[in-house]
């Protein structure tokens, strides 16, 4: 069996009340991550990247629809299953993760902290590897004296430490150089292929995404497009809409009427409605 736990959200919708207005910040987001799969969620600011990543996490509950990981709904947890599913086998890299390390202790100490002692016996220690990915392990100087890209790797390794079987990041590279952001996704890389987990990212970097094995582009709420290396698709949702990709909205804007039809079992088309008066009779 895999290390990694599958993911799959059907119809998933949150709408967030602020001082009674209501924001659609996921408008039914249908995904499906295998056991041990990379994925980046890339999308404009806005498009709901972070919200799916904190339903996911069982941090907010969806208004709408279900998140099965390793086919349970957590969606329909109690809030003590909630806690059972956090604290066994999720590890979190969320936006100031940071801040959650101890400051005063080595990396070491930090994910010895989350993980526990090594234990004779017990097999590896996937946190222990990701520092020693980042050439941590033996850094005995502490968290709050290292520079920002080492503290990230250790808040990743920290992560990793569970060991998780399912591994959320948000944005974790933002504030990173070029090179430091490469050595820390290639400790992220290094450590959760070697263990197995899942992993989803969000991003705004189309480079941080290709390190990924698939991206999953976001808009306003919806998964619009989805490739591996260099192709794009874009994906039917579950009531039969497609986002077209953003280049081509320029001359297909919203409302516009168009003709479809199946030319083929593998080929739709899409055509413009003519302009009134030229219409074939
Ligand atoms: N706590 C909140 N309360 C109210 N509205 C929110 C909240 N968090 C997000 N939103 C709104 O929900 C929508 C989606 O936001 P979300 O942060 O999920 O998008 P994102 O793609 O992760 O954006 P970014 O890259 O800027 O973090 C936006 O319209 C945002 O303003």
């Amino acid at each position: 069996m895999s290390a990694g736990a599958g993911v799959r959200t059907v119809g998933v919708v949150h709408v967030y009340r602020v001082a009674g207005t209501d924001v659609a910040a996921l408008r039914g987001v249908d995904l499906t991550v295998a056991p041990g799969e990379r994925v980046a969620l890339l999308g404009p600011s806005g498009s709901g990247k972070s919200t799916l990543l904190s339903v996911i996490a069982g941090l907010r509950r969806p208004s709408a629809g279900a998140v099965f990981v390793d086919g349970e709904d957590i969606a329909r947890f109690s809030e003590a299953q909630l806690y059972g599913y956090r604290s066994a086998g999720l590890g979190l890299m969320m936006q100031g993760t940071v801040s959650n390390l101890l400051p005063y202790a080595s990396p070491r100490e930090n994910v010895r902290f989350v993980a526990g002692r090594p234990r004779p016996g017990r097999s590896a220690d996937p946190g222990a590897e990701a520092l020693a990915a980042a050439g941590l392990v033996d850094d005995r100087r502490p968290v709050g004296a290292l520079s920002r890209a080492d503290q990230q790797a250790t808040a990743l390794a920290v992560a990793m430490a569970g060991p998780p079987r399912l591994l959320l990041v948000d944005e974790p590279t933002s504030q990173l150089d070029d090179d430091a952001r490469e050595r820390l996704l290639d400790t992220l890389v290094t450590a959760t292929s070697a263990a197995g987990t899942t992993v989803v990212m969000v991003t705004h970097d189309e480079a941080v995404a290709h390190r990924m094995q698939r991206m999953v582009r976001m808009r306003e709420g919806r998964v619009g497009a989805e490739g591996r290396r260099h192709d794009q698709y874009a994906v039917i949702g579950a009531d039969g809409s497609v986002q077209l990709p953003e280049e081509l909205m320029v001359g297909w804007p919203a409302g516009s009427t168009v003709m479809v039809a199946a030319e083929s079992p593998d080929v739709i088309t899409i055509r413009r409605r003519p302009a009134a008066g030229q219409e074939q009779s």
